[in-house]
């Protein structure tokens, strides 16, 4: 059985960087991020459902507009929720196949800043936070994307705050850029694995010989 597991945190805290890890250490990690990006360009349905919602000016030039979709969502929660039910669904569906293409790996992750909201959650076997101060994340978020405070602050209030999530976590990273990540992530993974050889075999390991 794989067991799955859930990387969430706030915007800045960190995720990525754990995500990182833990694929190096050999758990495959699925980013929601990523995933529903890539899901929003393709997907008819969603397509249809959000130029329903906002007009073929958020399609403009076949590319998803997303500062539009960013104006409308970001600072009205109603407007969130009728985004993420479009979008939402489709990448729990894209998840499940994800992980039926993974089930040689016994731990595989989920990482999504919004997991606990989207209900994903109840995806996964655990969840594990990535905390970090809300000063530390706001400015971590300010330096990678170059964005000014104030747009960064509306996105931290459109997400659960970190203190709630920490409450509905079995797992804590703290990634307060003093306490050392590593050992943290590899705790995780051994807590998780404690009866399982937990690597993750790569194709080549699976089928020697299939790209000679
Ligand atoms: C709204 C969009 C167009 C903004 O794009 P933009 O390039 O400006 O920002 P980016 O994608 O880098 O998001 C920055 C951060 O905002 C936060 N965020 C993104 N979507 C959401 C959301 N629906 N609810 C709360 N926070 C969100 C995340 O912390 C994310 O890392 C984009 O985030 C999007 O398409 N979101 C909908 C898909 C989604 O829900 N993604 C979250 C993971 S499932
Ligand atoms: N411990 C750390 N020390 C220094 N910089 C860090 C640390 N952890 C993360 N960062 C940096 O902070 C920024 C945010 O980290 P990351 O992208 O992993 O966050 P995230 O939780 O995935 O954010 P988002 O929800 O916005 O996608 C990145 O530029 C990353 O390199």
């Amino acid at each position: 059985m794989t067991i799955k597991i859930g990387i969430t945190g706030g915007i800045g805290s960190g995720k990525s960087v754990v995500s990182r890890l833990l694929e190096v250490m050999g758990v495959p990690v699925y980013i929601s991020d990523v995933e529903s990006k890539r899901l929003t360009a393709s997907d008819t349905q969603i397509r249809r459902e959000l130029i329903g919602l906002l007009g073929e000016e958020v399609y403009a030039g076949g590319e998803l507009n997303r500062p539009l979709l960013a104006s409308y969502i970001f600072g009205n929660p109603e407007h969130i929720r009728t985004v993420n039910g479009i979008i939402h669904p489709r990448v729990r569906d894209d998840f499940h196949r994800w992980v039926e293409q993974h089930t040689v790996c016994p731990i595989v992750g989920m990482e999504s800043a919004i997991l606990i909201e989207a209900g994903f959650a109840g995806e996964v076997d655990a969840v594990v936070m990535v905390y970090a101060p809300e000063e530390v994340r706001i400015a971590r978020a300010m330096q990678r994307d170059a964005v000014p405070r104030e747009l960064v602050e509306r996105r931290v209030r459109s997400q659960m705050s970190d203190e709630e999530k920490r409450g509905k976590a079995d797992f804590v990273i703290v990634n307060d850029g003093e306490t050392p990540l590593i050992p943290q992530v590899l705790g995780v993974i051994t807590s998780l694995s404690k009866n399982i050889d937990y690597f993750c075999l790569s194709e080549n390991r699976l089928h020697p010989g299939i790209n000679k």
